[in-house]
């Protein structure tokens, strides 16, 4: 079943970048995932086209003109529930004020069905668009962009790679560390020696298990140094316990 997602954007071009290159490129060849833009420009009924207004109350900048904008999330939402069983597709509002992205909201929406990234730009968008077209708003960080589409982007990147049949190793996304909650673990490539340095043995070895067992520990003396605060939220198994306190009781000297 391909995966429907509707962009509202009134920059379409900007798109191309995920749907025209890597591994979302073939997602979309491959017709795994359908990208499809709707341009508020398109909906406007004066001849220059107009898409922003001023706001209420004065303040700097436009905002985004209601009816175009309405309009083509309307047409958006209708495409993206199309063959989904009439399952109505999500409305997400890319902003500043969402709740901030992270892996865990990527699977959910690879899991779920179709649905539609508004990506504003000037100042934002009608408080009453939000409340009546809206189901969700997400961030992608704490910081301010020109405009949306590069969160729609992120969205969409983190969410392809997470369908079925997009990554050529099975095993490739759930082996993501942000899947485990941890940082991921060095990585090595050809030749042996760069830089004056090897690669670790153990990479070297053939034996899969202890690769495996060196990787994961790596993954959480990472996250330990660099990201206490996603240990601090994680559940260690057993065996994740006793690779860190193996690493942590090791002699620093
Ligand atoms: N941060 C963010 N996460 O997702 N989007 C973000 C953003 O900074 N968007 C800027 C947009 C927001 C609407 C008005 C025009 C500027």
């Amino acid at each position: 079943m391909v995966k429907r997602i509707a962009v509202v954007t009134l920059f379409p071009e900007m798109l191309s970048a995920l749907t025209d290159f890597g591994v979302s490129g073939r997602a979309v060849k491959q017709q795994i995932l359908e990208v499809r833009c709707w341009n508020p420009r398109d909906y406007t009924a004066d001849k220059h086209q107009t898409v922003d207004d001023r706001p209420y109350g004065g303040g700097p900048g436009m905002l985004m003109m209601i009816q175009p904008l309405s309009d083509a999330i309307a047409a958006a939402k209708q495409w993206a529930s199309e063959g989904s069983d009439s399952v109505s597709a999500k409305v997400i509002y890319l902003s500043p004020q969402g709740q901030v992205f992270h892996q865990a909201q990527a699977q959910v929406l690879a899991d779920s069905g179709n649905f539609v990234l508004i990506a504003g730009r000037y100042e934002g968008i009608d408080e009453r668009l939000i409340e009546a077209q809206v189901d969700q708003e997400i961030s992608i960080g704490d910081y301010v962009l020109s405009g949306g589409e590069l969160g729609a982007m992120v969205i969409m990147d983190a969410v392809m790679r997470l369908l079925p049949g997009v990554l050529g190793h099975v095993d490739s996304a759930n082996e993501d560390s942000f899947s485990e909650g941890l940082l991921d673990c060095p990585h090595y490539t050809r030749p042996e020696i760069y830089n004056d340095c090897a690669v670790p043995e153990v990479l070297l070895s053939g034996n899969h298990e202890r690769i495996r067992q060196w990787r994961l520990q790596q993954s959480l003396v990472r996250t330990q140094e660099r990201r206490p605060d996603l240990l601090s939220r994680k559940q260690l198994s057993a065996e994740q316990q006793r690779l860190l306190d193996e690493y942590n009781s090791k002699d620093c000297t």
